[in-house]
């Protein structure tokens, strides 16, 4: 099928803007894939301290016969459920390499925040910036330069931008991505949320709730809401950067392990002595715009309008909002996973999947297909389902028809003609809004405003009672250089409170939301942020403003001249002083300073 001309268009313009910076990268890449391998090009003391703890067998084949040694980078950590089956994972990736003549070594260990545990709490204003912390982490492990592949252990919401920032930063390397696949199904988390809102309005206790919480999140394996950590599964399944299909399958079985024994053989496969595919190969616009693309046809989430503008750069490439917006407008929604619908993850698998989405994409033409991936047959075998055959090997099914309407469909019978992604411009500044999961009726909204300078003090009011009514909230002061743009999700319950009351409400922030809350109306990532000067420190109680999703527009109706002569209110100084004391965030500072915009992708490096 002949590609799409705005997919062929956007593509061209983001080749066009990223030529100088590309070019730098890729002549980069190529002089590190010139060098010989580390062990046979590093000093003897380097080789001797490199290889000291290996197994004899091991230090032999990879210091005197210079076989191919995988660098693991992983993600482990007890903390998150969607990470801590990855604890033995690197055991069983060192046995299988050795039965292809090859080594493997843990190259280092990550950082990994649970954005569920710190979800409105202090910790969270570290989460943005633990993204770059991972990607600087990455670099530490491949640093020692004894690799001739790598294999990423992550999953969650900051850990896959992070790694792959990191890994594109030695994009020299062929590497695979090795998720460990989603929790099973527990309460469902409509349910949940459903348990959340009467907590809100104090229609039951902690206990209850615990108990309900408890019950959705149970055991091993990524929470099942299409949220972040969800996306980034399916954006690397797009960008062929897995062993296709193996992003939902649950932890625990063999067949999981034979996945990941899989990612071994393939990233094998793709070395020097092979058909050598680096990963900054991999990574060009073309694949950036398939998971851009990936992205909107499954509505996810809108933290992936930072992550991916940073994983982009990072490989020399420039996205902005734009690109998102011109490619949401031809970009059809075919998958409704929660929020999004009722679905979760699990079902999504079942109804078809990664595969059923990425071949119905490339059957419109509605992604590259000539693209380098880590497969020999290309992002086609992405269409692929995984099942275990007698023998314990893999088979792979390209994905047919939807097995369940309400949770994916086909192009030409879409949920929705567009992705769920705008973004608004306006007096407010720049921001995005993600719709495809907010009811129709509600993609204007026209309201007063009532202003808050931290989520804590919106919760104070609306459990005093002062915000029923329509209302627009405007939560500032929680951009990148403020206090590391934290996501605001715990401002999802009250929200869908007043909502459920009837009331015409509406979130503005220069925070985030986590990728998991769709139902409200929200203007998120406003730029430039308040506390670097941006209009929303302009805004005062009482200002009637106007979220508009179907033309794209947020804006404050105040006479243009009022507004200009509008004095901005400051930071108020014990935020300022909150923002850098505690929970480490005096260590973050330097990030804080450095960073970029939420639509440069809060870049912490450039
Ligand atoms: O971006 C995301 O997807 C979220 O950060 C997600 O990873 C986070 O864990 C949510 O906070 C979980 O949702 P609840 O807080 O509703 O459990
Ligand atoms: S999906 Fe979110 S809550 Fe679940 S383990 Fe990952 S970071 Fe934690």
């Amino acid at each position: 099928m002949k590609l799409n001309l705005t997919v062929a268009e956007v593509t061209q313009r983001i080749r066009e803007r990223s030529a100088e910076t590309r070019q730098a990268y890729l002549q980069q890449l190529d002089k590190m894939a010139k060098r010989p391998p580390g062990a046979s090009r590093m000093g003897c003391a380097n080789v001797a301290h490199s290889f000291a703890a290996m197994p004899a067998n091991d230090k032999f084949k990879v210091v005197k016969e210079h076989v191919p040694n995988i660098g693991i980078v992983t993600a482990y950590n007890d903390m998150l459920s969607a990470h801590a089956p990855f604890q033995h994972f690197p055991d069983l990736i060192k046995e299988e390499a050795r039965k292809h003549n090859a080594t493997a070594q843990v190259a280092g260990g990550v950082p990994a925040m649970c954005d569920g545990i710190t979800q409105g709490m202090p910790g969270m204003e570290l989460s943005l910036f633990s993204r770059d912390v991972i990607a600087m982490s990455t670099s530490v492990a491949l640093s020692h330069d004894v690799f001739d592949a790598t294999l990423m252990l992550g999953v969650c919401d900051k850990i896959v931008p992070g790694l792959l920032i990191g890994a594109l930063h030695f994009g020299h390397l062929p590497t695979v991505f090795v998720p460990a696949g989603p929790m099973t199904s527990g309460l469902s988390n409509s349910e949940k949320s459903h348990m959340r809102v009467l907590a809100a309005e104090g229609k039951v206790g902690r206990e209850e709730l615990l108990e309900a919480e408890s019950k959705a999140y149970h055991g091993p394996g990524t929470c099942t809401f299409y949220g972040t950590a969800n996306s980034n599964q399916m954006l690397l399944e797009a960008m062929g950067l897995h062993v296709p299909g193996t992003a939902f399958i649950n932890p625990g079985s063999e067949f999981r392990n034979e996945l990941t024994r899989e990612a071994v053989r393939t990233v094998l496969d793709i070395t020097r002595n092979k058909n050598f595919t680096p990963i900054g190969h991999v990574v060009d616009e073309r694949c950036i715009v398939n998971a851009m693309i990936a992205l909107l046809a499954t509505g996810g989430s809108t933290n992936h309008l930072i992550h991916w503008v940073a994983v982009a750069r990072a490989a020399g490439i420039i996205i902005n909002w734009d690109d998102f917006c011109t490619l949401s407008d031809v970009v059809p929604l075919i998958a409704r996973v929660y929020p999004n619908g009722e679905a979760d993850v699990n079902a999504f698998q079942e109804a078809g999947g990664p595969g059923y989405v990425i071949r119905e994409l490339l059957d419109a033409g509605l992604m590259h297909e000539d693209v380098a991936t880590v497969r020999p047959n290309g992002i086609r075998e992405a269409t692929g389902i995984p099942a275990p055959k007698e023998d314990g090997s893999i088979v792979w099914t390209v994905a047919g028809a939807s097995k369940d309407d309400s949770v994916v469909r086909p192009v030409p019978a879409p949920f929705s003609p567009n992705g769920g992604i705008k973004v608004l411009r306006g007096n407010l500044g720049r921001s995005v809004i993600k719709i495809s999961a907010v009811p129709e009726d509600l993609h204007v909204i026209e309201a007063p405003a009532k202003v808050f300078d931290s989520q804590e003090s919106l919760i104070a009011a609306f459990q005093a009672g002062e915000l029923n009514m329509n209302v627009v909230c405007v939560v500032r002061w929680q951009g990148p250089h403020a206090n590391g743009m934290p996501e605001l999700h715990k401002l999802t319950p009250p929200l869908k409170a007043l909502q459920s009351k009837g009331f015409d409400v509406a979130l503005v922030t220069d925070g985030r939301m986590s990728g998991a809350s769709g139902k409200i109306p929200a203007a998120i990532h406003v730029s430039p942020e308040a506390a670097a000067g941006g209009p929303l420190a302009k805004v005062q109680d009482g200002d009637i403003i106007r979220l508009d999703a179907i033309t794209g527009r947020l804006e404050v109706l105040i006479d243009p001249e009022d507004w200009a002569g509008r004095v901005p209110s400051k930071m108020p100084h014990s935020l300022r002083e909150s923002n850098n004391q505690g929970m480490g965030r005096e260590l973050f500072a330097g990030l804080r300073h450095n960073v970029t915009s939420a639509e440069e992708g809060a870049c912490t490096w450039l």
